[in-house]
C-alpha cells in the first residue's frame, strides 16, 4: 500500500516537511479545495479542504449530520458548491452533474441501490454496459465483471438473484459493481456497516489491495476499528469543518475527536 502523504490541510494534526514536499510534487488523484455547500439556510459544509493521493485510503469520519455524505454527493457533482474547487488527476471538476464518474470514479452507496430482480453479474455489468462509465464490448464487460466477483469471492453467485442473498454478498455486489469500472477513485460509503466482523476482516483486505494496485480509495464509515485498520489518514468533520487531520494514531490521540465524535469531554 502506498502510504504517502499527499499534504496536509487545515486542522490537521500531522504536518510534516515530508507531506508538504510530497504534495508539491504531483497532482493528488482527489483535491478538494475550500468547499463550502449550503442547503438554504444550513451550511452543511464549511471551507472543507483535503487531498487523496494515488493509491492513498482516506476515511472521513464524524458524527451523524457532520456532512460526510454531503462530501461524496460534491465529488460526484450532485450537489452544487456554494464555494470552493474539486479536481481529479489536476483536473477541475465541473459545478453540477458532469465529468467526475466519467473520469474514473465510483461509488458504493449506503442503501447499496442493488437491482433485486437482476442476477449478481447482471448488476455488475449495469454501468460497464450503460455507457455512463464507458463503453465496452459485452465479451470484454462479461469478463471484467467476472473477474471482479472472483476478487471478491462472489463467482459463484454470479447467476443468482440478488434478492436472494443475505445482506453480506449483497454488500459485496455493490463493492463488485463498483470495482468492475475499474476506478481510479473509489468512494465508500459505510462498507462496514451491518457487517459481522468477519466479513469487515475481509473488506479491509479488499480495501488495502485495491489501494495497492493504485485505485485511490474515500470512505465513510462509522465503525471505528475498521477505519483505523484500514485507513492512511483520517478527516474528521463536525458541523460541516476539518477538525483535525492525520494518521490513525494521530487521529486517535486529538482530544478534539473525542470530544466531537466519541463524545468524550477533554479532561481539564
Ligand atoms: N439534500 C439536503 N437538503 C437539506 N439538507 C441536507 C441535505 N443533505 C444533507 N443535508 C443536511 O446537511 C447536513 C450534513 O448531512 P450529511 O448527510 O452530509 O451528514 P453525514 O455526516 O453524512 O451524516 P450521517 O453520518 O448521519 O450519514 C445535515 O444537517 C443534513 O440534514
Amino acid at each position: 500500500m502506498n502510504h504517502t502523504p499527499v499534504g496536509v490541510e487545515p486542522g490537521s494534526t500531522a504536518a510534516s516537511p515530508a507531506a508538504a514536499s510530497a504534495a508539491s510534487a504531483a497532482a493528488p488523484r482527489l483535491r478538494v479545495d475550500r468547499l463550502t455547500v449550503r442547503f438554504g439556510g444550513l451550511t452543511a459544509l464549511d471551507d472543507v479542504s483535503f487531498e487523496v493521493g494515488a493509491g492513498e485510503v482516506v476515511a472521513l469520519i464524524g458524527p451523524n449530520g457532520a456532512g460526510k455524505t454531503t462530501v461524496f454527493n460534491a465529488v460526484c457533482g450532485l450537489v452544487r458548491r456554494a464555494a470552493g474547487e474539486i479536481s481529479l488527476d489536476g483536473a477541475s471538476a465541473a459545478n453540477g452533474p458532469t465529468g467526475l464518474v466519467a473520469r474514473g470514479v465510483a461509488r458504493t452507496l449506503q442503501g447499496l441501490g442493488l437491482f433485486d430482480s437482476m442476477s449478481v453479474l447482471e448488476n455488475v455489468l449495469v454501468p460497464l454496459e450503460s455507457g455512463t462509465v464507458r463503453r465496452v464490448q459485452h465479451a470484454e464487460a462479461a469478463a471484467q465483471a467476472s473477474g471482479c466477483l472472483e476478487r471478491l469471492g462472489i463467482a459463484h453467485l454470479a447467476a443468482v438473484p440478488v434478492a436472494a442473498l443475505p445482506y453480506p454478498e449483497r454488500k459485496r455486489v455493490a463493492l463488485a459493481r463498483a470495482l468492475g469500472t475499474d476506478p481510479a477513485l473509489l468512494l465508500l460509503d459505510e462498507p462496514a456497516g451491518g457487517l459481522g466482523e468477519d466479513d469487515i476482516d475481509a473488506l479491509a483486505d479488499v480495501v488495502r489491495e485495491v489501494a495497492a494496485s493504485g485505485c485511490s480509495v474515500l470512505l465513510v464509515e462509522h465503525h471505528v476499528d475498521f477505519v483505523m485498520g484500514v485507513a492512511d489518514r483520517i478527516i474528521v468533520l463536525d458541523f460541516g469543518r476539518v477538525i483535525a487531520c492525520g494518521t490513525p494514531d494521530e487521529v486517535r490521540a486529538d482530544p478534539r475527536v473525542e470530544e466531537a465524535y466519541l463524545g468524550i469531554e477533554p479532561a481539564a
